[in-house]
């Protein structure tokens, strides 16, 4: 079996999210989830959602679905590292993604969702694609939606195929030829504690010469920005005038005038250019002149993360078999 599905930015301004349609139930719901290679829980705005949490979204009612099932005595609950979080309580139900489906997917139904959630409008709630092991149903942890599919997939894969202000695909079970150019080179995957993390093998700024250095990080769907250690980001800020690391912003900002240089990372001997445009991300607050760069530094996280400012610059497999691995091509 395989599924194709588009990745939809959220809002059509900046790629803050990207979205994509599945539906849950009998008889189907559609709802708009975030895939998110960075956490291991699919959780879902439901009819346990408080009104007051709800601003928009669509809702899935496992009360109106004939093969909702309560998972009695299990609950999840979840904070990511912006500090946003969610908790609920957990049904198995019928799930289908781009004409694939699995039968008994726990769907962890939100009973409580933070601020940032509730103002992403556009947004459902998130599919995980990390490793199970990340999970947190509680007593007995749960399987993401790859890890109940593997077994039926042609290939044990899974493509994301981002895209800058446009809509993009995840691709399961398959990988699509027509969408990267050159080969694909492969890096083994350090699976603990749950994340896809894999090492570049160094990058460049601009027109400059390429830095060779072993960078650990997260091929993280699920996140914004690229976050890498800050020697790297002082390294490319310098070429940028009136850049700062300013703590009003909390991050890099500069003026939305400037020219920036791209940024080149690599994975083995191959090489993946971020242009500028993907960089100057988006004004501070609407309409002002100051912008908020797609570069940021890893320090004060504990791991670096390569967000979809990079991903959206490379066609990108995640090969589940044993033991995984990470496949990267120019597209
Ligand atoms: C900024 C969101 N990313 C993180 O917190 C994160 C961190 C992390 C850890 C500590 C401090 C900052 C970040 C490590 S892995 C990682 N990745 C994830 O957690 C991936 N899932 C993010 C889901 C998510 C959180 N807030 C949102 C708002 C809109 C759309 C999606 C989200």
């Amino acid at each position: 079996a395989t599924g194709s599905a588009a990745a939809v930015p959220v809002d059509e301004r900046f790629d803050i999210a990207y979205i994509t349609p599945v539906t849950i139930g009998t008889p189907p719901q559609t709802l708009q989830l975030d895939f998110d290679t960075g956490s291991s829980d699919l959780w879902v705005f439901s009819s346990h959602t408080p009104p007051s949490q709800i601003r928009g979204q669509e809702v899935y009612a496992p009360n109106k679905s004939s093969t909702a099932k309560l998972l009695d005595g299990q609950t999840w609950s979840i904070t990511y590292g912006d500090g946003s979080a969610s908790r609920g309580n957990v049904y198995t139900d019928n799930f289908a993604v781009g004409g694939l489906t699995v039968e008994g997917q726990a769907v962890e139904c939100a009973q409580q969702v933070s601020s940032s959630f509730t103002s992403e409008e556009h947004m459902d709630g998130l599919l995980g694609l990390g490793f199970s092991t990340l999970n947190t149903v509680s007593p007995k942890g749960q399987l993401t939606f790859f890890d109940n599919a593997k077994s039926k997939l042609d290939s044990p894969v899974f493509t994301a195929d981002l895209k800058y202000r446009e809509a993009g695909t995840y691709d399961f079970g398959f990988i699509d030829k027509a969408k990267y150019t050159g080969e694909i080179v492969y890096v083994p995957v350090e699976m603990d504690p749950g994340y896809w993390t894999f090492t570049s093998s160094g990058y460049a700024v601009g027109s400059g010469n390429f830095n060779a250095a072993p960078i650990s990080g997260i091929a993280d769907t699920g996140t914004s920005l690229v976050y890498l250690p800050n020697s790297i980001l002082t390294a490319y800020y310098r070429q940028v005038q009136g850049a700062t690391n300013s703590a009003n912003y909390g991050g890099y900002v500069f003026p939305c005038s400037a020219t920036l240089p791209a940024f080149t990372f690599g994975i083995g001997e191959a090489r993946f250019t971020i242009p500028p445009a993907y960089i100057s991300y988006a004004p501070v607050t609407e309409g002002s002149a100051t912008c908020f760069g797609g570069l940021q530094s890893s320090r004060g996280i504990g791991v670096n993360i390569w967000g979809d400012v990079a991903l959206k610059a490379a066609f990108v497999v995640y090969n589940g078999e044993n033991p995984p691995k990470i496949g990267w091509a120019n597209k």
